[in-house]
C-alpha cells in the first residue's frame, strides 16, 4: 500500500484528566494513511488513554480528534467502528467455547457492512451465506482456514492472537488500533504476527496504529513512532531517530531501547 501524506487521525491539543490525575496533557500527533504508526513510552505514559480517546471509549477533557478530517471528539465507539475505526484489546476477547469461524462471523455481524448486505440481499439465508464467505476469506488471508471448525479454546496462543486480528478485519477497518499485539508471544509467534500486520497494511490497505512494549518488534515494524512520557509527547520519528534519541534512552533508562 502506498503511504500518503493524508492524515487519517489528527490529535490536537488533547488533554484527559481522571479525577486529579492528568493522564494526557497537550498532546498533538498525526497518523498518516497507509503507515504503521507506533505509540510507545514507559508505564503510565498515557498510551492506553490516547487509544481510548481516539477510539471513543472516553471523551477528551480538552482538545479534539479528527478522523479523516472530521472532528469526531466524544463520538461513541460504535459510531467510529461503523466508519472503519476499529480497536483491539490487550489479550484476546474471543469466545473460547465457539469455533474459529463462529468468532469471525460474530465480528461480521457486528460490522456495519452486515447491515448493508442484509438490506441488499433481503433474506436471512443469503446474509448468512455472504457472511460465511467473507469469514472464510478472512481466515484464508490469515492462514487460519484449516482451523475454521476447531474450537477456539483448542488453538495455540499464536493462532488465538491471529484470530483476534481476523475478528477485527471482519469489521472492515480503515484504521486498526492494536493494543500490545505481541504481548506474551514467543519469538516465532512474534515473527509471524509481524508478517500478518505488514500484510494487513499492504494487502488490505489498512492503516495501523499500535501500542507495544516489545521494542524489537516496534522498531522492525513501524514507519514512524510517537514516544509519550508523563502524558505528553517526548519525541516522534523513524525507528532509527527514536532509538538514538538521548531523551528516549533516558526515559527508558536505557534498557528497553538498548535491547532492540
Ligand atoms: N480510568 C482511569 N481512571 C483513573 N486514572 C486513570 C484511568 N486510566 C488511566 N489512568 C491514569 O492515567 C495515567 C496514564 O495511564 P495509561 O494507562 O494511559 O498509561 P500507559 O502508557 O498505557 O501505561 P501502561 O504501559 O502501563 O499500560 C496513569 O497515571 C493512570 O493511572
Amino acid at each position: 500500500m502506498m503511504q500518503t501524506q493524508t492524515p487519517i487521525i489528527e490529535v490536537r491539543d488533547l488533554g484527559r484528566i481522571f479525577g486529579g490525575i492528568v493522564a494526557i496533557n497537550d498532546l498533538s500527533l498525526t497518523v498518516r494513511e497507509g503507515t504503521i504508526h507506533g505509540l510507545i513510552g514507559p508505564n503510565g505514559a498515557g498510551k492506553t488513554t490516547t487509544f481510548n480517546v481516539i477510539s471513543g471509549f472516553y471523551p477528551p477533557s480538552r482538545g479534539k480528534i479528527l478522523y479523516c478530517g472530521e472532528d469526531v471528539s466524544g463520538r461513541p465507539t460504535s459510531a467510529l467502528a461503523e466508519r472503519g475505526l476499529i480497536r483491539t484489546f490487550q489479550g484476546t476477547t474471543l469466545f473460547h467455547e465457539f469455533t474459529v469461524i463462529e468468532n469471525v462471523l460474530l465480528g461480521c455481524h457486528r460490522s456495519a457492512k452486515a447491515g448493508v448486505v442484509s438490506r441488499i440481499l433481503g433474506t436471512d439465508r443469503n446474509i448468512e451465506a455472504a457472511a460465511r464467505a467473507k469469514a472464510y476469506e478472512i481466515l484464508e488471508f490469515l492462514n487460519l482456514a484449516h482451523l475454521a471448525d476447531e474450537l477456539t479454546a483448542n488453538l495455540s496462543h499464536g493462532h488465538q492472537r491471529a484470530l483476534g486480528l481476523a475478528v477485527a478485519l471482519a469489521a472492515e477497518p480503515r484504521l486498526l488500533l492494536l493494543d500490545e499485539p505481541f504481548t506474551g508471544m514467543n519469538p516465532e509467534e512474534t515473527r509471524q504476527m509481524i508478517q500478518l500486520v505488514r500484510r494487513i497494511r499492504e494487502e488490505q490497505r489498512v492503516t495501523i496504529m499500535l501500542i507495544e512494549h516489545d521494542m524489537q518488534a516496534v522498531m522492525g515494524l513501524c514507519d514512524i513512532i510517537t514516544v509519550l512520557n508523563f502524558g505528553t509527547l517526548l519525541t516522534e520519528g523513524t525507528p532509527e531517530e527514536v532509538r538514538t534519541n538521548p531523551a528516549v534512552i533516558e526515559a527508558y533508562l536505557g534498557t528497553a531501547i538498548d535491547a532492540a
